[in-house]
């Protein structure tokens, strides 16, 4: 017992010091950042830019050295020969830049996730520290010199109790990080290289998203230069989902990640309209470009009939046959509609200007030929007939165009049905849905816009950049300045993007056109075969990492084999990883809805429970008179369990979208009652997509979890738009306690 004391006396030792270290470079950083402030906004402009590019980063790596206060250092590593490092948050180096604590993400943390008894990579001991503030309260010891021992199945948790005591945290509306307890298999899959694209399947609750954020960190720092530049894409299913997850990346430290939704994808379209199931489906069909394709083709048109006008007294003629040709020609540019019509335009006013010419009886030349192309060219009845034949659009106005006109639609869609067309029939000035904007995104492709002006900007940008090195460089040599904390790059960086210049994810995201390096898509299986397009367009290397379950599909546009997804956009260089273990839900809640699931024919990944609770599923029968109040009435008394006063814990009940409403009054009515008139009003005043206490339909919890939920009338859910995949995904939310209240008969396998 002495001898655990000790241990844990001198491992507080050491995370006293890492800590003081860490005051350290706060205070110096601190102090640098003050010295910066205060030299004021005088000087040269050269001088000023000098201090805000410093100004910048002293804030910058405050910022990062505040953000580890909580777990600074959570594991040791001790090696066969002796020696032992310090696993954290952040790398941290003493006074003689010796390495006192090891980065996660660096190469030599590896063995801290992924070193097995089996295969002990040089390791003798894995040690867990878990901490609570600044203080030591338990150490964990994992030995893995064990000669002969068995190799692990997926399931052997590593650093378990560490992993137990965070699982069984309180929940709180924001996705923590898992550095301190990431296991081997999703190690491998964080680590895993840069090229390609990463699929990860794997059953709810398996880590998936938080592999994906956790792998975005990873290759941000191992491939910092690369990826601060071009950026890194996050796409999540909905701006709910975005806030849960918006605390993982900057806890980690990162910055140059846009997050967004498939709906706000391009920049300036806001998509909140809705569409029918049967119409997102059609929408997000691959044919869907062909279609995009032909609408703007048939806006490049040889007339019915010759076209006459009058110049001067003269008569022209546009014709037929010179508008074949003019179109032929500014189609061999290869450019995009927009673009190749000034090809179109010029051919045409020459070739008007020269029948011009024939009536004035000679060739005209120089001048004259300019100014006769000129007054052509603002010409009314040349410019109707030029646009009729080659129509100048924006992709707003196509889309708009085509879905509220059926004969276009039938036109330009052989493909599909009577029924198919008239889903996507609607009126003009119909509000954009998140299923419009892949189709925007491909008509954005085909028009083009004039980038001329955004590529002169980015040749002047490289240019300036390369000085911007040099001359830090100069000020790092010069003055010494950095102590350490910048190098050159870095600096360079900060001249490049102070003043009205933006950060790579400011600048990115206001860009449709902009390349990412990497790109990273969370619940990938509800991604239609347009959205894919637009996403692939957005990384022409194709470096993705993809995680999802097919299983949970909802969307009527989404897959349920990968497969059938990727390959009409990777080809063959894509590959699949799985993650077996859940994490979230106790094991009889889990085995509750993988039997559902088998029993409905989703096409399932296995699963194994981290974890069992206690009573954490229990069915309640009702009437269907009785439900609501009996539904609500459980969600008061988990909510008396498990929603604190102080911000903690979370309680939903899941429901058809026709029953929300009615359970949402029911809730507020009974909630003062049951919780006391404080705490309701506390919880009435929550915003919807961060309250403790909320009604949601199984769609607004996807990818989100709660200490308990109930689920209301199951078979109703199993029922309705989202089918099976709906009912697995919303009784897999907990993570303690899922109660299913029912009146009609509750779905086969979902209780034993
Ligand atoms: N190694 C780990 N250590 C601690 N917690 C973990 C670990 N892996 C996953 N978790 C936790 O398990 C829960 C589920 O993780 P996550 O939401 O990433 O799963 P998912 O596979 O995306 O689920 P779903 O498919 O249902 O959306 C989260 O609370 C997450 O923090």
């Amino acid at each position: 017992m002495s001898g655990f004391g000790d241990e844990l006396r001198s491992e507080q030792a050491v995370v006293d010091a890492l800590y003081a270290r860490l005051d350290v470079l706060r205070s110096t950083a601190r102090g640098r950042l003050g010295d910066v402030r205060r030299a004021g906004p005088s000087g040269s402009p050269q001088n000023r830019s000098e201090r805000d590019a410093f100004a910048t980063l002293y804030g910058d790596r405050l910022a990062q050295l505040e953000s580890v206060e909580e777990r600074l250092v959570f594991g040791r590593l001790d090696a066969t020969d002796g020696s032992s490092r310090y696993v954290g948050r952040i790398g941290l180096t003493d006074d003689a830049h010796a390495s006192i604590l090891t980065d996660w993400r660096a190469p030599a943390a590896q063995a801290f996730y992924r070193a097995t008894s089996a295969r002990p990579d040089g390791v003798v001991r894995r040690r867990h520290l878990v901490t609570r503030r600044r203080t030591v309260t338990g150490i964990e010891d994992e030995l893995l010199d064990l000669a002969g021992a068995d190799a692990p199945d997926a399931s052997t948790l590593s650093g378990e109790g560490a992993l137990l005591a965070s699982l069984a945290q309180g929940r709180t509306g924001r996705m923590g990080d898992i550095v301190a307890t990431i296991q081997a298999e999703q190690d491998a899959i964080i680590r895993s290289s840069l090229t390609g694209a990463l699929v990860v399947q794997g059953g709810p609750g398996t880590g998936k998203t938080a592999v994906a954020l956790h792998r975005a960190a990873y290759l941000l720092y191992a491939h910092r230069r690369v990826l601060e530049r071009s950026g890194v894409l996050l796409v999540g299913p909905s701006t709910s989902f975005l806030r849960y997850i918006d605390q993982v990346l900057p806890s980690l430290g990162e910055t140059g990640v846009v997050a967004t939704t498939i709906a706000d994808l391009v920049p300036g379209i806001r998509a909140r309209g809705v569409d029918s199931p049967e119409a997102a489906r059609v929408k997000g069909l691959a044919l869907m470009q062909r279609v995009v394709r032909r609408a703007v083709r048939t806006r490049e048109r040889v007339p019915a009939r010759d076209v006459p006008i009058r110049l001067d007294g003269r008569a022209l003629t546009i014709r037929r046959h010179d508008v074949r040709e003019a179109i032929a020609r500014a189609r061999r540019t290869n450019k995009a509609h927009n673009l190749a019509r000034a090809t179109f335009v010029r051919e045409m006013l020459g070739r008007l200007a020269d029948q011009y010419g024939t009536h004035l009886g000679e060739r005209l030349v120089d001048q004259d030929r300019a100014d006769v192309v000129e007054d052509l060219r603002v010409h009314r009845d040349v410019q109707v007939a030029l646009n009729l034949a080659w129509l100048p659009m924006s992709p707003q106005w196509l889309l708009e165009d085509l879905l509220a006109k059926p004969h276009r639609i039938a036109e330009l869609a052989p493909e599909l049905s009577a029924r198919e067309r008239a889903a996507i029939v609607r009126p003009k000035g119909s509000p954009w849905t998140p299923a419009d904007v892949p189709l925007l995104d491909e008509a954005a492709e085909l028009l083009g816009e004039d980038d001329q002006v955004a590529r002169a900007q980015a040749r002047a940008e490289t240019a300036e950049r390369a000085e911007a090195l040099e001359h830090a460089r100069q000020v790092l040599a010069s003055t010494g300045a950095g102590g350490g904390m910048v190098d050159a790059e870095q600096l360079a960086e900060r001249f490049a993007t102070t003043g009205p210049r933006l950060t790579t994810a400011e600048r990115a995201q206001a860009d449709r056109a902009w390349t990412y390096g990497h790109v990273v898509v969370d619940e990938a299986q509800e991604l239609s075969a347009m959205a894919w397009r637009a996403l692939a367009r957005r990384c022409p290397t194709r470096s993705f990492t993809i995680v999802g379950d097919v299983a949970q599909t909802s969307s009527p546009a989404g897959t349920r084999s990968w497969a059938r997804a990727l390959e009409p956009v990777f080809r063959d260089s894509w590959r699949i990883d799985e993650l077996t273990v859940n994490y979230r839900t106790p094991s009889l809640v889990a085995d509750a809805a993988q039997r559902f699931a088998h029993a409905s024919g989703l096409p399932v990944s296995p699963l194994v429970s981290a974890r069992d609770v206690d009573d954490a599923l229990a069915v309640v029968p009702a009437t269907q008179g009785t439900l609501v109040d009996s539904a609500v009435d459980q969600a008061l008394t988990l909510a008396s369990t498990f929603v604190g006063s102080d911000g903690a814990g979370r309680v939903a009940l899941v429901a058809v979208p026709s029953r929300v409403a009615g359970l949402r009054d029911a809730l507020a009515a009974a909630t003062p009652g049951r919780l006391g008139a404080d705490l309701a009003a506390t919880l009435a005043a929550q915003p919807q997509d961060d309250a403790q206490l909320v009604v949601l339909t199984p769609q607004e919890v996807k990818g989100l979890e709660y200490d308990a939920v109930v689920l209301v009338e199951p078979a109703a859910i199993a029922h309705g738009d989202g089918g099976a995949s709906d009912l697995y995904v919303a009784a897999t939310r907990p993570t303690r306690r899922l109660v299913v209240v029912h009146a009609e008969e509750i779905p086969a396998g979902l209780v034993a």
